[in-house]
């Protein structure tokens, strides 16, 4: 048998959490059991305390536990006290099963939902940035949460309805049989045509909701970004206009959930008119049944009872087929992020990547965003080993670009970068990222505090070695007037700094890494002289020094860092050892 798309989707996160989920089936196996007795106290009250009590009526129909009745050689009020203490008895067997079984599903679903959101979490991490170029950041976040939660519901519906329901539906269609056939017959004959009915529904339901979810994930893309962007939409007074945006993709979202529902909703007056149907007709037959003497009046109660307790399993495994539709739309949409391998892959047998001792060389390097328009074309560029290099040149001849394939953020698509003569593509990528400092143009601030921050730039940065690196990026001028120094939180993406303020913290981040390269990227850019002025003055202090000392131990060494810097400022290329120029695109030797 197939299994559906979101419980495979769902699947490896849901391995561990199994015994849990079958302990849930369980205890509803177990409350479908206290459901079933739940119609004899009715019956046996009917039967044996409120009818007539004639001698010739007794002998001439049948009666619900006759047998038990006569042992019990009670008065109508004893049975009647049993029989309401027995339904109290099973209703509250049924709710302690219900509450368990809830508990234990529930609980067992949000750790799935835990294990496959960090899966995804780890899995988007690790794609390349071509991917995150394409992808938008709150699409993600809707895929991470809503969609997540939609697969959680079917796991909870197939451990809480799908077994128990089966089990129940055998159940009372056994007992039905064993109480009268023909009633039984009477009563299943439209469980074919609900089937068919429910298996067209929920190809609808799921198209529906794929449609609805990919709406939704735009709606959401759209939002973070306009979010993102609260700070230009005020500046420029352009308010209306991302409402507009924004009424656009909600008013998108509103009017196909509205279809999503209309064909959601059809499906429950659907399945209702054909149980209706199944149920008058048993009415009818039972009841002739009754007059003819064939059936007591409570073994018919009991009969409509059981054929209520049949449909409930019908219409709760119907019910199951649309969380099922619903869950499948989401699970495309998990399996997306889950199962992408568009990343930059580190080789099986790749090396710990060199130390950096002799230089870095970009060797007929090409490479494009989109296939056909390179940006950087046949580069050839050589920097020696403590070397401080400054790239030069106008806006997007693909500056960035070069440090970002450096970094192996992207990989080239034709030439090759060597480091110590090493192939980038064949040193491992996390010991290659350890080998650079990099101060980007926007400097990627966490909402965390100043020291958070900074220590991001080394995981096994020091208290002192924070605010070493603090000091030599000039971060303390600032940081000593914070509410509270450098552990004040800066918000999301350092909105409390200055852009100024937080190119320092940047650099701290670089200075407080042990790597023996530094990247920069503009680091004086739309700075005041004398803010760019100590800018400058961080760098040299940052660069002089050696490759992080200051990060675990906060004391200065001796060996010069390489640096390769991107930058419009002719003072800071200034401290440079050499100026590359670019005055066309990154092309041929240099
Ligand atoms: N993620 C991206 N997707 C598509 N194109 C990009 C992307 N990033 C940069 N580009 C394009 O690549 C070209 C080079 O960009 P890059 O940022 O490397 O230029 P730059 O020389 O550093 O410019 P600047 O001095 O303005 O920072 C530009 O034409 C830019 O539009």
């Amino acid at each position: 048998m197939k299994l559906p798309l979101s419980l495979a989707v769902a699947g490896p996160a849901a391995r561990p959490e199994l015994p849990a989920l079958a302990a849930a089936s369980g205890l509803v196996v177990l409350r479908v059991g206290a459901v079933l007795l739940r119609p004899w106290p009715l019956a046996l009250a009917v039967d044996h305390a409120l009818r007539p009590t004639s001698p010739a009526q007794s002998t001439a129909t049948p009666s619900v536990g006759s047998g038990f009745a006569a042992s019990l050689a009670a008065s109508p009020l004893v049975v009647l006290l049993l029989a309401a203490a027995a339904s109290v008895l099973l209703s509250a067997i049924v709710g302690l099963l219900d509450m368990a079984s809830l508990r234990t599903v529930e609980g067992a679903a949000e750790r799935i939902g835990a294990s496959l959101r960090a899966a995804m979490f780890q899995r988007t991490m690790t794609r390349s940035l071509r991917w995150h170029d394409r992808m938008r950041s709150g699409e993600l976040v809707s895929r991470l949460t809503t969609d997540v939660g939609r697969l959680l519901d079917a796991v909870v519906a197939m451990t809480t309805s799908f077994l128990p329901d089966a089990v129940m539906l055998a159940g009372v269609f056994a007992l039905l049989v064993a109480f009268d056939p023909e009633l039984a017959l009477i009563g299943l004959a439209v469980a074919p045509v609900l089937a068919v009915l429910a298996v067209r529904q929920r190809r609808r339901i799921r198209a529906a909701q794929h449609a609805a979810r990919t709406e939704s994930g735009r709606l959401a893309g759209a939002t973070t970004d306009l979010l993102r962007n609260v700070r230009a939409v005020q500046a420029f007074g352009r308010i209306d206009r991302a409402a507009a945006i924004f009424g656009t993709r909600n008013r998108a979202v509103l009017d196909i959930e509205l279809r999503a529902i209309d064909v959601d909703a059809r499906w429950t007056p659907m399945a209702d008119i054909v149980l209706a149907i199944g149920t008058a007709l048993v009415l009818v037959v039972g009841g002739r049944h009754v007059l003819t003497g064939a059936l007591s009046v409570g073994e018919l109660l009991v009969v409509l009872a059981y054929l209520r307790d049949l449909y409930s399993p019908v219409r709760g495994l119907t019910r199951l087929s649309v969380v099922l539709a619903k869950a499948g739309a989401s699970a495309v949409r998990v399996r997306d992020v889950l199962d992408c391998d568009e990343a930059v892959e580190d080789r099986y047998d790749a090396r710990p990547a060199p130390r950096l001792r002799s230089g870095v060389r970009f060797e007929r390097v090409s490479f494009g965003y989109e296939a056909g328009r390179p940006v950087v074309d046949q580069f050839d560029l050589d920097i020696t080993a403590g070397e401080t290099v400054c790239l030069l040149g106008p806006s997007g001849i693909g500056k960035s670009t070069s440090l970002h394939l450096l970094l192996r953020l992207y990989d080239v698509d034709a030439g090759r970068i060597l480091i110590d003569g090493v192939d980038l593509r064949d040193c491992d990528q996390r010991s290659l990222r350890d080998r650079f400092a990099f101060v980007p143009q926007d400097p990627w601030l966490l909402d965390a505090t100043v020291a958070e921050n900074i220590a991001f730039g080394n995981q096994n940065a020091t208290r002192a070695g924070v605010i070493a690196a603090g000091r030599t990026a000039l971060v303390d001028e600032f940081a000593d007037r914070l509410p509270f120094g450098y552990d004040t939180p800066l918000g999301e993406g350092g909105v409390r700094l200055s852009g100024g303020q937080r190119r320092r913290v940047a650099l701290a981040r670089a200075a407080v890494s042990p790597a023996p390269m530094v990247l920069l990227d503009e680091p004086t850019a739309s700075l005041d002289p004398v803010s760019a002025g100590s800018v400058i003055q961080a760098i040299r202090a940052m660069t002089a020094g050696t490759t992080g000392t200051t990060g675990t131990t906060g004391t200065t060494g001796t060996s010069r860092r390489t640096v390769l810097m991107v930058t419009h400022d002719r003072d800071l290329a200034a401290i440079a050892d050499r100026v590359v120029t670019l005055d066309h695109q990154l092309a041929g030797r240099r």
